[in-house]
């Protein structure tokens, strides 16, 4: 198996190269060259197996040679054994014909525990065989930080910096990034949105000379090993719902386009998946760019569903390469003209493609807060106001086919919103009830590029 950049310039790699580059020389995504299908037996096979087995079955097929089967086998148990829930990822019935996939149970309380605790296991095994070692960096609006400082933090060959954007994250987002005692990790605090913590992100690894001088890798879901690990939960959802013979629609609260893009690589592989529904806050780029055809950005507005602020949606580059029939150099000027421009039009064609897959919906501030009221009066289940947005998409959309709604964080990660909309502060697991007593430990910076690397290179250790 061969990964390619979307952007057409860069050269292929391997599995294990592909996970350690994250973003590819180009500025591309990576993406494999071709989709493994399973067959309906192998997906009804599914049936019945540990989260854990499903997992080796679904992503075996994309990792080559990078581990022996054994070996990637026990890395997968040891990725999940932390996780707080047998099922690892539970669905819970809400309506007759609607389902909550809790995506919240691992060690951060999101769904990024999914990929960074597997990505973690990934890289120490390839790291320790070459013996070399690298310098994380990554961009959050809150849980992809707090997951991969968890997930990295005391390994001796790893250094990780995370940019989150100051005073736009949850209280206990910010403390369980920079609360972590390893000094390893390091929490960066910006001056800006997400956006511009991502854009810095990009630029780091467009700048070859740091890029290299510091073995720089990337955990944000433009790597894909990232958007691997997320396509096991579509199966194991589906499945337990009738797949293969029975078709099924998700809806999932998106920002940045990679837990969605996983559901799409799930369909490709050939679960049937009827729609794919992406379900936005007041942040609606990605709606308006379906229903329009016009992907404009027009400025993060921060909102109770935070880790979703994002206008700049990084993995939508990989749907609009096969929207353009993987035409890598069509992609680039897309993404030239977003870079010069702040948009650019999708075209008929590109538009129809993504339009058989995905549909789209947005829920404002009053609709997360008046689904995350109702849903616990109805059903005693407590939403996130991400996974709020989501169940209120959702039901918008319900028909026939079985609905399953993505719930992608807990909602004790955001208890300001969660209280004020049905009254109730919701608590956070015992494991973590000291997290407001521990020291912070946390760097302001502005923004500005050089000052971000002098301080990276400053602070990693040789
Ligand atoms: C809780 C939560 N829900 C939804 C999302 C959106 O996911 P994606 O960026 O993969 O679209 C995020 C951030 O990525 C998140 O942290
Ligand atoms: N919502 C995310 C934003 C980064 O997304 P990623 O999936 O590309 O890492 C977050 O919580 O940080």
């Amino acid at each position: 198996m061969k990964y390619i950049s979307t952007r057409g310039a860069a050269p292929a790699l391997n599995f294990e190269a592909t996970m350690l580059t994250g973003l590819a020389r180009d500025g591309g995504l990576y993406l494999p060259d071709h989709v493994p299908p399973m067959t309906q037996a192998e997906i009804a096979s599914l049936a019945g197996l540990s989260y854990e087995e499903q997992a080796y079955v679904i992503m075996r097929p994309f990792i080559g040679d990078t581990f022996a089967d054994d070996e990637f086998r026990s890395l997968i148990a040891r990725a999940y054994q932390g996780f707080g829930h047998p099922a690892r990822a539970p669905l819970k019935q809400l309506a007759p014909n609607h389902f909550l996939l809790e995506l919240f149970h691992g060690p951060t309380l999101a769904f990024k525990d999914f990929a960074m605790q597997l990505i973690g296991q990934l890289f120490q095994a390839a790291l320790a065989r070459s013996r070399d070692r690298v310098t994380i960096v990554g961009a959050t609006s809150g849980d992809t930080g707090s997951a991969a400082i968890e997930a990295f933090k005391g390994l001796d060959n790893v250094d990780v910096f995370i940019l989150f954007p100051h005073g736009r994250v949850s209280d206990v987002q910010r403390r369980q990034m920079t609360t972590p005692a390893e000094s390893n990790v390091h929490a960066l605090a910006i001056d800006g949105d997400f956006d511009t913590c991502q854009a810095l992100v990009k630029d780091m690894f467009n700048d070859f000379s740091f890029r290299d001088g510091v073995k720089l890798a990337g955990v944000n879901s433009i790597n894909w090993a990232r958007v691997l690990a997320q396509v096991v939960y579509y199966f194991s959802a589906a499945v337990s719902l009738g797949a293969p013979y029975r078709a099924v629609s998700f809806t999932v609260p998106t920002g940045n386009f990679g837990d969605i893009f996983a559901g799409y690589i799930a369909r490709q592989m050939g679960l049937p998946i009827e729609k794919l529904i992406v379900a936005t806050n007041q942040n609606d780029i990605l709606h308006r760019a379906i229903t329009s055809g016009g992907y404009v950005t027009d400025g993060v507005k921060p909102s109770i569903s935070p880790s979703m602020d994002i206008q700049v949606s990084s993995n939508f580059e990989r749907a609009l390469f096969d929207a353009y029939g993987r035409d890598g150099a069509a992609v680039a000027q897309l993404m030239d003209e977003l870079k010069s421009s702040g948009g650019f039009h999708i075209s008929q064609g590109a538009l129809e493609f993504l339009r058989e897959i995905f549909t789209s919906g947005r829920a404002s501030e009053g609709e997360t807060s008046q689904t995350i009221s109702r849903i616990h009066a109805n059903t005693a289940e407590i939403l996130c106001p991400h996974s709020a947005v989501g169940v209120h998409v959702a039901e918008q959309n319900l028909s026939a086919t079985p609905m399953v709604t993505l719930a992608t964080a807990h909602p004790a990660k955001f208890p300001d919103a969660v209280e004020s909309a049905m009254g109730t502060r919701p608590a956070l697991p015992e494991r973590m009830a000291d997290l407001f007593d521990r020291p912070e430990r946390v760097t302001r910076l502005s923004g500005d590029l050089a000052e971000l690397q002098a301080h990276i290179r400053g602070n990693i250790r040789k």
